[in-house]
């Protein structure tokens, strides 16, 4: 693992794709740079700027300014805020918008926001005129250590989640840690679930540092920076492998099934962030591990004890309006984990774990005992 970085710092990670090859640019204030990267990148090119109305209240002044000072022309497209715009309404909103700014095919899309923006707007680019390049500029900690990176790009239907979208990779990623100043604490929190992920799936060296270091990054020292270049080295490195999740790139997905479930059980609502039904979703994950005999019990607690100590979700019954309105019942929930993406020939494959650090894909698991898992976590 690299020692952490000094504060103003900016590091630069390789998404190592050939000649779809990418940059990603981790700093304090390096959204000051979009401009001149931009204009290098693309000379002469066009851009839109698709923002949700949030983080254009916050960003979207800076980042025109940028693009300016370094002669790009820009225009701006403002969605509603939230994961309901990752829907065919949106969808149809961004498109027929970049179609009216005339962004040709060679010009460029830039997604300014979280996931559920950089989600759209790049799917919205991989559909139009059949395939527009577009700049990830992640403005959530989720969407720095997770969603700018890797080219997965979709919207959700009433039936699930990301179940229509394309695999389109970005050219370019600005991931400017001072933008994260103006998160709420909650959606942080969220995202650090995702970077808790990387430790649990594949570095237990990380997730002992996450568990020792875990205030500053909260706190926006300089532990934060390291956390999101180690997150990103972690997912840049899984993507160059297997870019089209034919093996290796499922581990990504841990804590997905089960979190993509609850996600759709509570309508894609306030109720359940992504990076808490994440978080949850690991916690069951590394039980029913525990449960098959996978992982020992003490490293499925240790999973849940610093997930619980940074106050992220870990348990069915933390999911907000538990006790009032309760949850889709096993069956509604398995029903719902069918959709899965992972699911071969209709079995369903999981993400278990061997240990922190060891998650391993398991494909044709059974329904029933995952069934009766999950009626007896709703009880618990
Ligand atoms: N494509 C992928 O590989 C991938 C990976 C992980 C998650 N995702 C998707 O990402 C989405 C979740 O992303 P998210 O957690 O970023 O949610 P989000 O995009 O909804 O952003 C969270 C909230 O924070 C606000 N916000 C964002 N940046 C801000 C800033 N700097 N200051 C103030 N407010 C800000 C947004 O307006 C929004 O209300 C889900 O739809 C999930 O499925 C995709
Ligand atoms: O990049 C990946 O691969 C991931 O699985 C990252 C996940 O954190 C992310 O939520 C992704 O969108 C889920 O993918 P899906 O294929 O299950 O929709
Ligand atoms: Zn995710």
């Amino acid at each position: 693992m690299t020692a952490p970085l000094k504060h103003s710092a900016s590091v630069t990670v390789d998404v190592a794709l050939g000649d779809r090859a990418y940059d990603i640019v981790i700093g304090r204030d390096v959204l000051q740079s979009l401009g001149e990267r931009v204009a290098a990148l693309r000379p002469g090119v066009r851009t839109a700027i698709v923002t949700d109305r949030t983080v254009a209240k916050h960003w979207l002044e800076p980042t025109e300014a940028s693009l300016a000072a370094a002669g790009v022309p820009t225009s701006r497209i403002v969605v509603e805020e939230g994961e309901g715009s990752k829907s065919y309404a949106t969808l149809t909103e961004v498109s027929e918008a970049l179609i009216a700014a005339k962004i040709e095919r060679n010009d460029l899309v830039i997604a300014l926001g979280g996931g559920v923006v950089g989600d759209l707007a790049g799917f919205a680019a991989a559909i139009l005129r059949r395939g527009v390049d577009f700049v990830q500029v992640p403005t959530s900690l989720l969407a720095q250590v997770d969603s700018s990176v890797g080219g997965k790009t979709g919207i959700n239907s009433p039936q699930g989640k990301n179940l229509i979208g394309a695999f389109h990779q970005p050219v370019l990623v600005i991931a400017d840690t001072s933008v994260l100043d103006t998160l709420s604490p909650r959606q942080f929190r969220a995202g650090y679930a995702e970077v808790a992920k990387y430790g649990i799936l594949g570095d237990e060296a990380f997730f002992a540092w996450l568990e020792k270091n875990h205030t500053d990054i909260f706190a926006g020292g300089a532990g934060r920076e390291h956390a999101i270049a180690t997150s990103c080295r972690a997912k840049a490195g899984v993507v160059s492998r297997d870019e089209r999740e034919t093996g290796e790139r499922a581990l990504l997905n841990l804590g997905h099934t089960f979190g993509h479930a609850l996600e759709a059980a509570t309508g894609f609502s306030d109720r359940l962030f992504h990076g808490e039904g994440v978080s949850v979703g690991m916690v069951l994950a590394a039980e029913f591990s525990a449960q098959l005999g996978m992982i020992s019990s003490d490293d499925a607690g240790r999973i849940a004890r610093h997930l619980s100590a940074v106050g992220l979700p870990t348990r069915l019954q933390d999911i907000a309006g538990f006790a009032q309105e309760g949850l889709a019942d096993a069956d509604a929930l398995l029903a719902l984990m069918a959709q899965d993406k992972k699911v071969k020939r209709g079995k369903l494959t999981f993400i278990l774990l061997e240990a922190v650090g060891r998650a391993v894909i398991a494909n044709n698991v059974e329904p029933q005992p995952v069934r009766d898992f999950l009626q007896a976590k709703l009880k618990a």
